[in-house]
């Protein structure tokens, strides 16, 4: 099977999630797009979405689905999104779309996390993909040098900008034995709005796509 084809089956399956009149909460990249035009099957099913992205947002309207401001509905029952890495405690690295902060909104809001992934995603250890940082412009260089004395080799995404008109530094070469820790280690620096861990606020229920079919993990 094809890397498209196992993220179709792993969105498809997420649809077990979705119930009637929901607002469901709707994450960013390759793997939600799938579920997005997945969801958009069942649009006459469900209320609308809360999205996480101006992406996924102009995705979903193009579909006729409604998409509501996260202010306007308040907590939503569920989220589903992809990730970059998953741990076995589901533990995630993400933001490789770079909608890392609104995405940890969007989940922080929601009563469920369903993260949606192929199997390449899932690792021991979170750190070999390069973890996300969303920076105010003016900070680039401080956090850049707080980041090297984390260990980390930041690496600024030239060119690219987030949906909140902040930057994004990639920090390859991170040990993360303590992804918590890292979490609000890295949130302690001045100038960070966000980082692409998902520890403290980890998803609840990985679906994991490989040629067997899709297995459903809960924390270890
Ligand atoms: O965090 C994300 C975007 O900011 C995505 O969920 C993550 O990058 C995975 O994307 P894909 O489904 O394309 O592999």
């Amino acid at each position: 099977m094809t890397q498209d084809e196992l993220k179709q089956r792993v969105a498809e399956a997420a649809l077990e999630y979705v119930e009637d009149g929901m607002i469901v909460g709707v994450g960013t990249g390759s793997t939600v797009n799938f579920f997005i035009d997945a969801l958009a099957r069942i649009k006459g099913r469900i209320d609308g979405a809360v999205s996480s992205s101006e992406a996924s947002s102009t995705r979903l309207r193009a579909h006729g689905i409604p998409v509501y401001e996260l202010n306007a509905v308040g907590p939503l029952p569920v989220y589903i999104d992809g990730a970059d890495e998953s741990d076995p405690q589901l533990c995630l690295t993400k933001g490789g779309g770079g909608a890392l902060t609104r995405e940890k909104i969007v989940a922080a809001a929601s009563e469920r996390f369903v993260c949606i992934a192929d199997a390449s995603k899932l690792v021991e250890r979170l750190g070999r993909f390069p973890l996300p940082v969303e920076v105010i412009p003016m900070a680039r260089s401080h956090v850049a040098r707080q980041l090297l004395k984390l260990g980390g080799q930041p690496v600024w995404r030239e060119q690219f900008v987030t949906d909140n008109g902040n930057l994004i530094l990639d920090v390859h070469g991170l040990q993360i034995d303590d992804p918590r820790g890292l979490e609000r280690a890295i949130n302690d620096i001045a100038g960070v709005v966000c980082n692409g861990l998902f520890a403290l606020r980890p998803a609840d229920v990985l679906l994991l796509a490989s040629a067997e079919g899709v297995r459903r993990i809960t924390p270890a």
